[in-house]
């Protein structure tokens, strides 16, 4: 076995993705992973890639594999491409890989041609400007230049015309033949099952299916049962054995073909529906390990919605007030104690709104770097220095007050934190937009300004979720184990380019559907969301007015 799974439990955060699975790939095999959406089909192919560690059991891998022969390519190509040129980007996975720059040339001219992009054509273009399928091809062509023992695939057939797909399946067919060993997430059973030796069945997180195609076709309710649809020769070649019109149960529809070719029968009005057959199928039950799964989920949830909800049923208004009143205090600051007391406040009320520290942490990483940047420039001197590094000053008063600024700034940008994830988009703006509808009278069109905070406020999460997409893309191709390694001012120009172009793209894509749907500032909007005062709300205002009130007589006193 080339990877071996036992008893492996992933969860995002706190959100359960995964439940005791156990698998086995096979060398030298093309292995289908399906699957409705959200059954975590992509979790398990970033587990198995290494690029993410179980939660809990064991992953092993056999043979000459480990996870730096393993290559991915992922679900979206536009978050896996880098450099400025074709060559250049698949350039980057072999000097990660440590390949010589003499035999690059090479290595990537041979994996443009497999991929059926030819050299001459394309290794100067910019990756960026290249079409939906041609991006694919140049993500499989860095993934197999480095030469893997393993390759995943994560929906490589998604959002192609069918000439591009047939291509790509002639492509996967090929690399397997050479002797890769491939595992494929899809939901294209009927491109995939022809050619797959395997499939894994995934429900709810869970395993529920793993083992050849043949009792998949044979038996399509094990398909339905896990709410997928069987391949359409499947389903066509059922209702015509129902018929007597073939004897076999066909594994292509080329078989499909052949056995009607053999019984060249008068075909009689077919009057079921083909899709009664499937459904005739018994789907009731799911199987035990989507109840383990209902069970892990369950005890994970419900440790952290409760306090979650509490914290979504405020009113939008007091936490808009909390927000900036808090900021305002903040601000004030210029001492370390009442700091650090805000400090003590808002990791109590991050742990109240359920929000969990590998969470939190995660979304102070990318301000990291440029507060430690920021405090470092605030302590530097070029005269009388208190120490010095080489010709660098810096002063003592330079590092506290330089501190201190860092400390107000990561303070400011927690309560941002713990706004946005307690509070979804529309209470978000009907809150704001009530709380500046008096400025309508001086002619400011409020109903624009509201959008554009509700919009940059939600903006932020989904930048940063592009960047840990684009991050893990850049570990898929050269596997930085040491972590401080993603932060060198090359792996960082490398994020900043495409990640510049997602927001650019994302921003106008946003603008086109804002404009499409007729938006007009002057008009008056139908509120999406009701604004409720409740008693609670009048508590925790009282409780708001109290604490910024302490904090802000601390901060004069000291
Ligand atoms: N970054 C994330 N943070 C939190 N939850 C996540 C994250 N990524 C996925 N999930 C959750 O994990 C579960 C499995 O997701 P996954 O993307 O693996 O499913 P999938 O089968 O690949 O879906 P699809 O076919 O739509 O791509 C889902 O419930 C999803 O909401």
């Amino acid at each position: 076995m080339i990877v071996q799974m036992e008893g492996v439990s992933f969860q995002y955060d706190k959100t359960p993705a995964l439940c005791d699975i156990q698998l086995e790939i096979p060398q030298g095999s093309l292995t289908v992973l399906c699957g409705i959406t959200g059954s975590g089909k992509s979790t398990l192919l970033r587990l198995i890639s290494g690029l993410v560690k179980p939660s809990t059991g064991s992953i092993s891998y056999g043979g000459d594999v480990n996870p730096k022969r393993i290559s991915m390519v992922f679900q979206q190509p536009e978050t896996q491409l880098f450099a400025s040129s074709v060559y250049k980007d698949i350039e980057y996975g072999l000097e990660q890989h440590g390949v010589p720059k003499a035999s690059r040339s090479e290595l990537i001219q041979s994996a443009l041609a497999k991929v059926g992009l030819p050299f001459e054509e394309y290794s100067e273009r910019s990756p960026f400007l290249l079409s939906g399928g041609e991006k694919r091809r140049l993500c499989i062509a860095g993934a197999i230049a480095v030469q893997p023992r393993l390759l995943i695939l994560d929906e490589p057939t998604a959002g192609l015309d069918p000439p591009a797909a047939q291509a790509l399946l002639e492509l996967v067919q090929k690399l397997q033949q050479s002797g890769l060993t491939i595992v494929t997430g899809t939901h294209d059973l009927d491109a995939f099952f022809p050619i797959a030796d395997q499939a894994v069945v995934m429900s709810q997180g869970s395993v529920y299916y793993s083992g050849p195609i043949h009792p998949l076709t044979t038996d399509p309710a094990k398909l339905s049962a896990a709410g997928l649809e069987p391949p359409a020769y499947v389903r066509i070649g059922a209702t015509l054995k129902e018929k007597g019109l073939i004897k076999k149960t066909p594994a292509s529809l080329e078989d499909v073909l052949t056995e009607l070719q053999a019984h060249p029968l008068a075909i009689p009005v077919i009057s079921r529906n083909i899709m009664e057959v499937v459904e005739d199928a018994d789907a009731d039950v799911l199987p035990t390990e989507d109840n383990r799964f209902q069970a892990y989920s369950e005890v994970i949830h419900s440790k952290t919605t409760t306090l979650k909800s509490r914290w979504q049923e405020r009113d939008p208004r007091v936490k808009w007030l909390g927000m900036v009143l808090g900021s305002f205090i903040i601000l004030g600051m210029h001492s370390l104690l009442p700091l650090l007391l805000t400090t003590g406040i808002i990791a109590g009320l991050l742990g109240s709104a359920g929000l969990s520290w590998a969470r939190t942490v995660w979304f102070f990483k990318p301000f990291l770097l440029m507060f430690l940047f920021l405090w470092i420039l605030s302590a530097i001197t070029w005269s009388s220095p208190d120490y010095s590094l080489g010709p660098i000053g810096f002063t003592n008063e330079g590092i506290i007050l330089g501190g201190l600024s860092v400390l107000r700034f990561l303070l400011l940008v927690a309560i941002g934190f713990l706004f946005t994830e307690t509070t979804t988009g529309a209470p978000l703006r009907e809150g704001l937009e009530w709380a500046i509808a008096p400025l309508k009278k001086l002619g400011i069109r409020t109903r624009n300004v509201s959008l554009a905070v509700s919009i940059t406020l939600q903006f932020v999460p989904w930048i940063l979720g592009k960047l840990s997409q684009l991050q893990l893309a850049l570990r898929s191709r050269g596997r930085q184990q040491n972590k401080l390694k993603q932060w060198t001012p090359r792996q960082i120009y490398m994020l900043l380019v495409p990640l510049l172009i997602l927001v650019i793209s994302m921003g106008d894509e946003l603008a086109t559907a804002i404009e499409s749907r007729g938006y007009d500032s002057k008009k008056d909007r139908t509120p999406t969301y009701a604004l409720i005062w409740r008693r609670s709300d009048t508590l925790s205002l009282i409780c708001i007015l109290l604490v910024t009130g302490l904090l802000w007589w601390c901060s004069l006193a000291t």
